[in-house]
């Protein structure tokens, strides 16, 4: 009985050394350099950001505008564009104001011009590479919505959404590609959305846009990567901005709604900060959506017959009360 205690103590005694000398040292370790790990990429990101030459299209509100705050922030030398000056302006103002002691802020300059004339685009472009003789990082975050059914919407409302949301951007990257090209150092991020991973009733115009700007900037990330650029895409959920108000209907004529998923949706600012995140740690895609929307870009993947059926069903839904 003594002796089976004894060695009861000792296994005890044995289990506690293993514990104590290997299995807590090697938990510390690993919480070590994880801390360690996520401190070197808060450095680099923020190393990445500081001085960096950043141009933000659609900054006059929204997403854009908390891009700008946050890049700003962070130390940019950014190029505001978009259509309304004096919106632009009372932002620049809003920047000078803001100083930071702890870190080295610039005013930014702005461009102006809208992106669904591409002959201005290639223009804009040689203005914005004129403000620092170069760019760091281009950010096309301008972007259009649109509500409608196909059998009612005019071709012209479809060539639109694609203006703005896609040729514009390919129009704006492809004029400024060739400087990042030439130094070697660049970085193209893009804003599209969930809806560029998977199409959703009644945004045929919009959700082909973006899944048009997803293909289109991973060909180019396969294609720049041996010169040593980088490109993100980013894919957000609804985010809190003016995007269904701005929305185009089928008719071309504004929509004009708060919708309820986009009152509902994320704060822009949280999404900013996610998005100064994602280019600073080079992401190569990122979809920034809660549990819903990334478990249906899993099933279009997966089991695409059972999202189709998912949709199929949105669809009569959401008509129904219109009929009724
Ligand atoms: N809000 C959401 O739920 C989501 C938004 N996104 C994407 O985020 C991006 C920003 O949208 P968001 O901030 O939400 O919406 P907003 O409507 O608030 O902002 C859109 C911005 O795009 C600019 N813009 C629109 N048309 C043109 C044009 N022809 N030429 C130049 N600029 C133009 C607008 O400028 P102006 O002020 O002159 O109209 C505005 O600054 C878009 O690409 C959108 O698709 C992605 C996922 C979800
Ligand atoms: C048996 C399992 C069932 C699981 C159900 C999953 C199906 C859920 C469907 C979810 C659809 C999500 C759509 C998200 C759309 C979105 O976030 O879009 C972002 C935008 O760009 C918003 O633009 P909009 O103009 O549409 O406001």
């Amino acid at each position: 009985m003594i002796l089976s205690s004894h060695r009861r103590s000792i296994s005890r005694g044995g289990a506690m050394d293993l514990i104590f000398g290997n299995v807590v040292p090697l938990v510390l370790g690993s919480l070590g350099v994880m801390v360690l790990y996520q401190l070197l990429q808060r450095y680099r990101q923020r190393a990445y950001i500081q001085d960096a030459v950043v141009v933000i299209t659609g900054a006059s509100s929204g997403l854009g505008k908390e891009c700008a705050r946050v890049f700003h922030a962070a130390g940019a030398r950014l190029i505001l564009c978009g259509r309304d000056r004096a919106r632009l302006q009372e932002l620049v103002q809003e920047l000078k104001e803001v100083a930071d002691s702890k870190q080295k802020t610039y005013t930014p300059s702005t461009v102006i011009f809208d992106l669904s004339d591409t002959e201005t685009v290639a223009s804009a472009a040689e203005e914005i590479l004129k403000c620092h003789g170069h760019v760091d990082i281009l950010i096309n975050n301008a972007g259009v919505s649109y509500r409608g059914t196909i059998l009612n919407t005019h071709v012209d409302v479809h060539k639109e959404v694609m203006g703005i949301n896609y040729f514009g951007p390919v129009a704006l990257t492809q004029a400024i590609l060739p400087s990042m090209v030439q130094r070697r150092k660049g970085h193209v991020a893009v804003i599209s959305s969930v809806q560029g991973k998977i199409a959703i009733p009644f945004r045929s115009a919009y959700a082909a846009s973006k899944h048009a700007t997803q293909a289109y900037f991973d060909c180019l990330r396969a294609e720049v990567e041996q010169y040593g650029l980088e490109v993100s895409v980013i894919s957000p959920g609804y985010i809190r901005t003016n995007l269904s108000l701005n929305a185009v209907t089928g008719d071309g004529s504004k929509y004009g709604v708060l919708d309820k998923n986009t009152a509902e949706g994320r704060d822009p600012r949280e999404v900013a900060e996610a998005v100064l995140r994602a280019v600073g740690r080079r992401k190569k895609d990122v979809l920034l959506a809660g549990p819903l929307p990334t478990l249906a870009v899993y099933i279009r993947t997966l089991c695409p017959q059972l999202f189709f059926k998912l949709m199929a069903s949105r669809a009569r839904k959401e008509q129904r009360p219109k009929e009724d």
